[in-house]
């Protein structure tokens, strides 16, 4: 039995971010700063080969309010069947583009700048799509990006304050700075999260290494549920599997 099999299970989610088709990463969100990985059908395909159990898909293009890779999370959704949950977010900001979301397949969508610009059409969709929709609460210290991450979207407390009022299922935290960067996540804003809701939480942003996933691991009773991850899996610093059994597998997996 290896040493990381007791205790609660941190759900781990490979990230694919997607910009003119191909999946990419980038540092702190800035756009330009795009490393390319090659065909995001293929990355999806290889996450869920190695055992993901959950996919972060991010359409960078609709963030940034400049296109659509729509397309291409569609054929992933169908090559994935019921292999694996994907949680699909960028440029979720109206009806349309919710429905269109959903009626992909995927499990959940994250709404970004739509819960900061829209609060009353947020509060809405949570009434109506309950724990398929999550926010993604994206902040630098205490404050909030919106569009692309290049704009100010207000006091990440007060919105949480909000939105905790919404009724709002689940919050995805991405620490900006952190980002892209493999310097590890921001434990003590995750901590603070987890102290001022009872809804689980994703970390998003900086995981680097397999340490950093026994510190999330840690931080499960708390209320963080899982952790997103990207570059660390890209550039090889460890392999899903290694990922996975630190995380904890399911019992069927152990
Ligand atoms: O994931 C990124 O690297 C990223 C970078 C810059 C902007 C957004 C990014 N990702 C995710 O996109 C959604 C926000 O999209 P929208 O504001 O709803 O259109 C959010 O989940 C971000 O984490």
């Amino acid at each position: 039995m290896s040493e990381f099999t007791e205790g609660p299970k941190l759900q781990l989610l490979p990230a694919i971010d997607m910009v003119d088709g191909k999946a990419v990463r980038l540092t702190q969100g800035e756009a330009g700063t795009e490393t390319n990985y090659g065909s995001p059908v293929d990355a999806a395909m290889d996450w869920i080969e190695q055992g993901a159990e959950w996919i972060h898909l991010v359409d960078l293009d609709a963030a940034f309010g400049r296109g659509s890779n729509v397309a291409v999370a569609r054929k992933i959704v169908k090559r994935a069947g019921t292999a694996v949950d994907i949680e699909f977010s960028g440029g979720i900001r109206d009806d349309a583009s919710l429905e269109a979301a959903l009626e992909m397949g995927v499990r959940r969508v994250n709404l970004g700048t739509a819960a900061l610009e829209n609060p009353e059409w947020t509060r809405s969709v949570i009434a109506r799509f309950g724990d398929q929709i999550a926010v993604g609460l994206d902040v630098r210290g205490e404050t909030l990006a919106a569009r692309g991450w290049t704009e100010e979207g207000g006091n990440l407390w007060d919105v949480l304050e909000r939105l905790e009022d919404a009724n709002c299922s689940r919050y995805v935290v991405t620490d900006v700075t952190k980002d892209g960067t493999m310097r590890g996540p921001n434990v003590e804003l995750l901590r603070e999260m987890c102290e001022r809701t009872d809804r689980p939480v994703v970390a998003s942003g900086g995981v680097s290494s397999l340490d950093d996933l026994v510190a999330l691991r840690a931080l499960v009773p708390l209320g963080v549920e899982g952790a997103i991850i990207g570059k660390a899996l890209y550039d090889g610093a460890f392999s899903l599997p290694a990922a996975l059994d630190v995380a904890g597998r399911p019992a069927a997996h152990a």
